[in-house]
């Protein structure tokens, strides 16, 4: 927690603390610093408890049509755009407007560490920014003196008991890209990928590999930052293709999902830090919370089940809500 109300930036990744970094590669980069901030622990296991209900947060029927018809017309839009053009790929997103009252805040996030203890769980609050929260899927990277390790995740389909089950090409597909796109930017620096697996996030599966690699340098951190985020996972292929028609059509301001957010232990003989995508996340505002959610575009992709997609991807935070 830090200590006062001002407002930190980032800009060398050198540092040590807690970043939260927007999707905009120019947008402003927050940095709780180790130095200006009390550390609170304590057991969650033993302090919480949580009952699992079938109930979720409620959505009108009239908001989901008008939402739906705008998400597949820009989908749509989308698909069309790749075929005809240099692109392969296009993460598009949406946000969805649930009802939620700020006073539960807390207990939502309890809910949230209970129901995805292996996702990247957090509650982030600054007065100018804001307040978001998150269970994370997607590490960004992670490093341990010249060591890292990152992630190529991608594909989802809704989990139904068996973690055995058949990807369609175009999941595999969209997942090679993002692999191919990580290997390719971090070059010699690989050591090694994994072949592809299947993860599980929540209710969601997705295709995963892992990439590991060395740094020439352990104080490389910001060159590799720079090299991935944003990753075709979360942005497209090529990048500033995929990025200006995010611009132009996507809609709306992601503000800080899709960015990264976790911890930097750099500095004073330490070099570590462990950084997250901001996926699974909603920014929350006095009576209603933003949910953001997303999905790769390909030439095969189909608008509907791109919407189911998004859909799917919002119960990870609605389960939570109700
Ligand atoms: C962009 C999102 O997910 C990414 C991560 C995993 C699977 C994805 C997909 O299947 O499209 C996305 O690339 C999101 O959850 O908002």
């Amino acid at each position: 927690m830090q200590n006062n109300d001002q407002l930190d930036l980032i800009e060398n990744f050198d540092e040590a603390g807690f970043v939260f970094v927007p999707f905009e590669v120019n947008g402003k980069k927050v940095l709780f610093s180790t130095e200006n901030s009390n550390f609170l622990e304590f057991d969650w296991k033993n302090e919480i408890e949580f009952i699992e209900t079938d109930v979720i947060s409620k959505v009108s029927s009239e908001q989901l049509f008008s939402d739906k018809q705008v998400y597949e017309r820009r989908v749509e839009h989308c698909i069309n755009y790749i075929k005809e053009s240099a692109c392969n790929k296009i993460v598009l997103s949406r946000k969805q407007m649930v009802h939620f009252k700020r006073e539960e805040v807390f207990t939502v996030f309890n809910k949230l560490i209970f129901k995805y203890p292996s996702a990247f769980c957090y509650l982030w609050f600054h007065p100018e920014i804001g307040c978001w929260m998150g269970a994370s899927p997607e590490k960004l990277i992670k490093t341990e003196n010249n060591l890292f390790e990152t992630m190529s995740l991608a594909g989802t389909q809704k989990f139904k008991g068996s973690m055995r089950v058949k990807w369609q090409e175009k999941e595999r597909e969209e997942q090679q890209l993002v692999t191919d796109y990580i290997v390719d930017v971090l070059g010699s620096l690989v050591t090694s990928v994994s072949q592809p697996f299947t993860s599980k996030a929540g209710g969601l599966l997705h295709i995963c590999s892992m990439i590991r690699g060395e740094m020439d340098d352990m104080n490389d951190l910001k060159l590799l930052i720079e090299r991935l985020h944003p990753t075709p996972a979360v942005c497209g292929l090529p990048k500033d293709l995929a990025l200006d028609f995010l611009h132009k059509y996507e809609g709306y301001d992601r503000e800080f999902y899709s960015g990264f957010l976790g911890e930097l232990n750099m500095g004073a003989g330490k070099c570590s830090a462990e950084l997250f995508v901001n996926l699974r996340c909603m920014q929350i505002f006095p009576e209603q919370v933003a949910i953001y959610v997303g999905g790769g575009i390909t030439s095969k992709s189909s608008a509907k089940k791109e919407w189911e997609e998004t859909v799917a991807k919002t119960m990870t935070m609605r389960s939570v809500l109700s």
